[in-house]
């Protein structure tokens, strides 16, 4: 196929993240990669190069233009009452649109993965933004948690590099960025099943596995890499024989599930500041009118016990839940912020129609989060456990509690030791909180809190909580963390996320 560059054109915009100040240093680059669900694909060789420059003050999220929005409407998509663009719902409704995958102009290698992973519809972020990347236009895509986004840039990406012939000898040719280790893992797994009627290759490198065998991956030529910011980095330093040399005229796709400030500050520095830049820019927003950051079929809940009770409650909640199907994230430790809280729930009621639990544990003084899920259009409904419902469950489980705390303590060194960690990290990631109005670590009883995690008396841990709170501040300073475990080369090492992520899921 000829590639050309995307047609599309982007009008000026009222894009808050047109009028925001040039981003930062190269570290708020990092930073932000690690902390938001930014996918960043990478395309290499380009045959039939023209050139288009972008026009002065073309905005990120323009309305798209006439002639997109005859290609849409050929799409099966239409303009609801305030002029905006809609897919029909599909027949079922929920996320899914009118729109097939058999209609897709895509070859049958990936039509056939398609069919055996036994999707047939595609997700509206899909359908609006698969036709727009395989045009290479750059896509900035919002859609929430959940809502299909990895097919959304990873079909394109593939299908460009099936169409350019690519071969391992032409080295890399797609790089998603992934902020987490899990997300790379997920990312790559999805893109295996994709893949797996191609002859091109795949591979990620991520932290916190052994570079040497990534460096031999490297060398005979990974054609579409998965990455973690800080290995990547890394390898692209360190690894001689890592062939990039393709990435020069880039397409750049940004997905994101919440759009801050740091998304915007990202999306400025990727999308503009690239003087060669060549390509059209389209916005591609779900759902943005709604602005509901988690789907519909979650259900939201917390409740507000005290250190010393939560290990009781966890223990009869999850006695009484066992039994069921449903999915439940339950959150004990708090989370960073309520983009934390979305990143963390979207882990149940994924895909179309999905139905799911979350559960947030709090503390009574950490209440005032809710205000802030609730600035963020979250609301959730608490599921009141008074005093006296603690005193029932107490004499109910009294029995089988002490002897799982005997076993935790006492008995079972993995899980004493499993239990030390969680403790720890719970205090790690309390002491690094943004929050620090609502999460105070000085506030907490450390005694009330080792028995939220099975103990009875303090667990000897240790813990140095202020000085290496401040040896990291110093060694960010120094050389961005990277050779002391905080930069780049360890994404989950700032605010103690990785900590933080250990304990939160179940
Ligand atoms: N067209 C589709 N039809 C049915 N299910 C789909 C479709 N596309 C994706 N899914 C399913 O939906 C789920 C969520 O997809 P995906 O992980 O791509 O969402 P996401 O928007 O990237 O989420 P997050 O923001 O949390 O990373 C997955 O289980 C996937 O298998």
């Amino acid at each position: 196929m000829d590639l050309k560059p995307c047609t599309r054109s982007a009008r000026p915009s009222k894009n808050p993240v047109a009028a925001l100040p040039e981003s930062g240093s190269d570290e708020s680059v990092y930073d932000t990669v690690r902390d938001e669900g930014i996918l960043q694909m990478q395309k290499v060789e380009r045959k039939g190069k023209g050139k288009r420059k972008r026009e002065e003050g073309d905005g990120m999220k323009g309305e798209l233009d006439k002639k997109e929005e005859d290609v849409m409407k050929e799409k099966g998509m239409v303009k609801n009452k305030k002029g905006e663009q809609k897919l029909k719902k599909g027949k079922g409704g929920g996320i899914l649109t009118n729109k097939l995958f058999s209609e897709l102009d895509i070859s049958e290698l990936t039509a056939k993965a398609i069919r055996e992973m036994n999707y047939t519809h595609l997700t509206e972020i899909q359908a609006r933004s698969i036709p727009l990347l395989m045009e290479q236009c750059d896509v900035m895509g919002s859609a929430r948690t959940g809502s299909g986004k990895t097919l959304a840039f990873l079909i394109p990406a593939i299908e460009l590099l099936h169409n350019s012939n690519f071969l391992p000898r032409n080295g890399t040719g797609v790089i998603v960025i992934c902020p987490t280790r899990e997300l790379a893992i997920q990312t790559h797994s999805v893109a295996k099943e994709l893949m797996k009627y191609h002859s091109q290759t795949l591979g990620y490198v991520i932290g916190g596995t052994n570079m040497r065998s990534e460096a031999n991956q490297l060398a005979e030529g990974v054609n579409v890499l998965v990455a973690t910011p800080g290995r990547l980095l890394d390898h692209l330093r360190s690894t001689s024989s890592f062939n990039y040399k393709s990435l020069k005229d880039r397409q750049t796709v940004l997905f994101s599930a919440t759009q801050t400030q740091k998304v915007e500050d990202f999306a400025n520095f990727t999308f503009r500041r690239n003087e060669e830049r060549q390509r059209k820019l389209v916005y591609v927003g779900v759902d943005d009118s709604e602005i509901k950051p988690t789907v519909e079929g979650l259900q939201q809940g917390y409740c507000v016990i005290p250190s010393e009770k939560r290990f009781l409650v966890l223990y009869a909640f999850l006695r009484k839940v066992r039994q069921k199907q449903k999915d439940y994230i339950v959150q004990y430790d708090p989370p960073d912020d309520p983009k934390d809280y979305i990143h963390r729930v979207g882990h149940t009621t994924r895909g179309d129609k999905g139905k799911g639990s979350a559960l947030l544990f709090l503390l009574p003084e950490e209440l005032k989060l809710l205000i802030h899920l609730q600035a963020a259009n979250i609301s959730l409904t608490e599921y009141e456990v008074s005093e006296k419902k603690v005193q029932k469950l107490q004499s109910r489980f009294y029995y089988d509690l002490s002897l799982e705390q005997e076993y935790i303590v006492g008995r079972n060194y993995f899980l004493n030791e499993s239990a030390k960690e969680a403790y720890r990290s719970y205090l790690l990631a309390y002491s690094s909180h943004s929050m620090k109005d609502i999460f105070d670590i000085h506030q907490l009883d450390l005694k009330k809190v080792a028995a939220s995690f099975g103990f009875k008396d303090l667990p000897k841990v240790s813990l140095n909580l202020e000085s290496s709170a401040s040896k990291h501040r110093k060694m960010r300073k120094v050389d961005g963390g990277r050779r002391h475990g905080i930069g780049p080369s360890n994404p989950y090492g700032r605010r103690g996320g990785y900590h933080r992520r250990q304990i939160a899921r179940f």
